[in-house]
């Protein structure tokens, strides 16, 4: 068992460590104007508002924090339902609270919504003319404390951004779970807030394509205007190329959306063309390989064992830099007209840590009403979803097999 430390001065005479000592403590300060839930230890203790100290102790295991950057309307949610559905268990917004809550809390993971760090609101944006993409629109200074305080163990209360209202509500408490997602605009903007992920993923919808999303998203289930769809979304592009764009060199998997190359001058932008970048090199991850590890590989898996209506399937493998890092990229273009034969394409792919024969398969069956369910967005969310199980899996036997130096980490 690990042994009570103490974050910020060692060998404290805190009465919560000589009671406690398979906890890892840390010293609180209201100074710092964050409000810390204690956890673990004789129910909870809440800091109050004076320049009090005291202690609040973590449980051993610590959460694993992934980040997922997008901007708005590019299919973070629905890649947040296929993640959370690889855990098993439905994702719900917190039991009796705010009903307009952005989270989303399941048996293993939480989904934060990164809006609900905007520090102004709809009104203070507006007076100001800043877009919600401007980093003067938030504060990353209490996103970074409330996500490294989840991070070691701890409960917050973090605010929540009223979408309906434009305003920002009272906080909610957000416990510690296995893995927390933090999902939104800026989760790899911040250096400090990018330190903390265990590991980042970026959704690079291009331009054609974001458009073509959010005509059929807010025309059809909204009622906006063409125009004004159009007018919101050249209104964000500074401020999208400036801030949200950037964060794609940091991720350690990138899903680039593209139209399709199958289709010469397609402008429908149904079919599409979908690139899953991987980096090379870290630690809990392996990227997923066509056929052979490291060739190049062009392959069209149409024919006896996979119906392909126009204009077919046409899928690549291969090594590739991506901002100076060594990658791995895997591309599908076109899609799927039997979502169950996709157990023949799965079944050529490597690496991609399932637990049984046609979990991927299974999978997007299990969902084939999302978007993207026929095609590769929906197949390499899947499998980045997967991926993620499989280095939460790591991480926790690893702190397992060390749990002294996993605590004091
Ligand atoms: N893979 C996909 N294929 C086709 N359309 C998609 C896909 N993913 C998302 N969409 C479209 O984009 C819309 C937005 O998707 P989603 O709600 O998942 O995005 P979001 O990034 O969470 O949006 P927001 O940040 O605005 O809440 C969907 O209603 C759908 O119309
Ligand atoms: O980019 C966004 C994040 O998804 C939103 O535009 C931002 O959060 C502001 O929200 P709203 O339009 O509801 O005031």
């Amino acid at each position: 068992m690990a042994l009570c430390t103490v974050s910020t001065t060692p060998s404290l005479h805190s009465p919560f460590c000589a009671s406690n000592p398979t906890k890892t403590c840390f010293r609180f300060s209201q100074r710092q104007q964050v409000i810390f839930y204690t956890s673990g230890w004789r129910g909870s203790r809440r800091g109050g508002n004076n320049n009090s100290e005291g202690f609040y102790c973590s449980a051993e295991a610590k959460t694993v924090v992934i980040g997922l950057a997008a901007d708005s309307g590019c299919g973070k949610s629905t890649f947040m339902r296929r993640l959370t559905s690889v855990f098993g268990g439905a994702a719900e917004p917190p039991k009796g609270g705010n009903p307009d809550s952005n989270t989303l809390i399941s048996d293993t993971t939480t989904v934060i919504c990164l809006d609900d760090y905007h520090s102004l609101d709809r009104t203070g944006r507006k007076e100001k003319g800043v877009t919600a993409l401007d980093p003067r629109a938030n504060n990353f200074d209490l996103m970074y404390e409330q996500v490294k305080a989840i991070k070691e163990g701890v409960a917050v209360e973090k605010p929540i951004y009223n979408h309906v209202t434009g305003l920002l509500d009272p906080p909610e408490l957000i416990q510690p779970p296995k893995i927390l997602v933090i999902e939104g605009l800026h989760p790899m903007y911040d250096p400090r807030v990018r330190d903390l992920l265990d590991f980042s993923i970026y959704l690079d919808i291009s331009n054609e394509v974001k458009f073509a999303w959010k005509i059929q998203r807010d025309m059809a289930e909204r009622g906006h205007s063409l125009e004004s769809i159009k007018a919101s979304i050249e209104a964000r592009k500074p401020d999208f190329d400036a801030y949200i764009d950037p964060q794609k060199q940091y991720a350690d998997a990138v899903i680039e959306v593209l139209p399709t190359q199958l289709i010469p001058d397609d402008n429908e932008g149904k079919v599409l063309r979908v690139r899953l970048i991987m980096k090379e090199g870290l630690k809990h991850f392996s990227p997923v390989y066509l056929f052979d590890e490291g060739s190049t590989i062009s392959w069209i898996p149409c024919g006896r064992k996979l119906t392909c209506s126009y204009p077919g399937i046409k899928f690549f493998y291969g090594p590739d830099t991506y901002f100076s890092h060594e990658v791995s990229v895997l591309e599908m273009d076109g899609q799927f007209d039997r979502l169950d034969e996709l157990i023949y394409v799965e079944s050529h792919l490597s690496n991609i840590s399932t637990k049984f024969y046609g979990e991927v398969t299974q999978q997007m069956l299990k969902h084939a009403d999302f978007p993207g369910s026929n095609n590769g967005t929906g197949l390499f969310q899947t499998i980045i979803g997967l991926k993620i199980r499989d280095l939460y899996e790591q991480i926790i036997t690893e702190r397992a097999a060390t749990p002294a130096e996993a605590a004091k980490v």
